[in-house]
């Protein structure tokens, strides 16, 4: 996310448009809604966005985190450019969540889970925007990233760690999917089958 001269307006935060062309964008929809999308649940409460997950799977209902089904041939060389955008090897992308947002869903104020560190997300169908807050005594900052179809964003460091993220409700399909690292806390939950 840079202003008019160029400088990132939340530090962590970058994106660029124009990262898939129509036709890769098209197929990936049909490839995500060929998945079996699950709504996303939320100790007891079930979300309107509905997901799958390749690679880990993260159980928010029991806060856990598990490895699952490993990413599809046709995700990965998508997971290998996406990597070369955030500067990381393609393995260090270890998740991909895939995401449908229809009419009316979102995803609230959060922070990814303390699990997982980088996060570079793609996004398809309609444009949203998400949106940054982050607590400055009696009120919160705030900040804009537009999330243009076919477009990526890498969040990091003080966007990611400080900031909390949210977009609001959709009027019309977008779909996303985003691809983690993990932190050194998943690496351990992962290896002592803990939490
Ligand atoms: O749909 C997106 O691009 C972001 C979703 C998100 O913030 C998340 O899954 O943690
Ligand atoms: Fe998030």
């Amino acid at each position: 996310m840079l202003d008019l001269f160029g400088t990132p307006v939340l530090p962590g935060a970058t994106s660029a448009e124009s990262f898939l062309s129509p036709p890769e964008e098209q197929a990936l929809i049909r490839a995500i809604d060929r998945l079996n999308l699950a709504p996303f649940r939320f100790q007891g409460w079930v979300g309107k966005r509905l997901t799958h997950s390749f690679g880990l799977h993260y159980d928010f209902d029991h806060a856990s985190l598990a490895p699952t089904t490993p990413m599809p041939t046709w995700l990965l060389p998508i997971r290998d450019r996406v990597a070369a955008f955030a500067g990381l090897v393609p393995d260090a992308l270890i998740q991909a969540l895939l995401t449908r947002y229809d009419p009316g869903a979102g995803i609230g104020w959060h922070r990814d889970r303390p699990h997982f560190d980088h996060v570079v997300g793609l996004s398809l169908g309609a444009p949203a925007d998400m949106r940054f807050r982050r607590r400055m005594g009696e009120r919160f900052e705030r900040a804009t990233m537009p999330l243009p179809p076919r477009g990526i964003y890498h969040l990091q460091g003080v966007a990611r760690y400080e900031w909390e993220h949210s977009i609001a409700e959709m009027a019309a399909i977008r779909w996303s999917i985003t691809f983690r690292s993990l932190s050194p806390r998943g690496r351990s939950a992962l290896s002592y089958g803990a939490r």
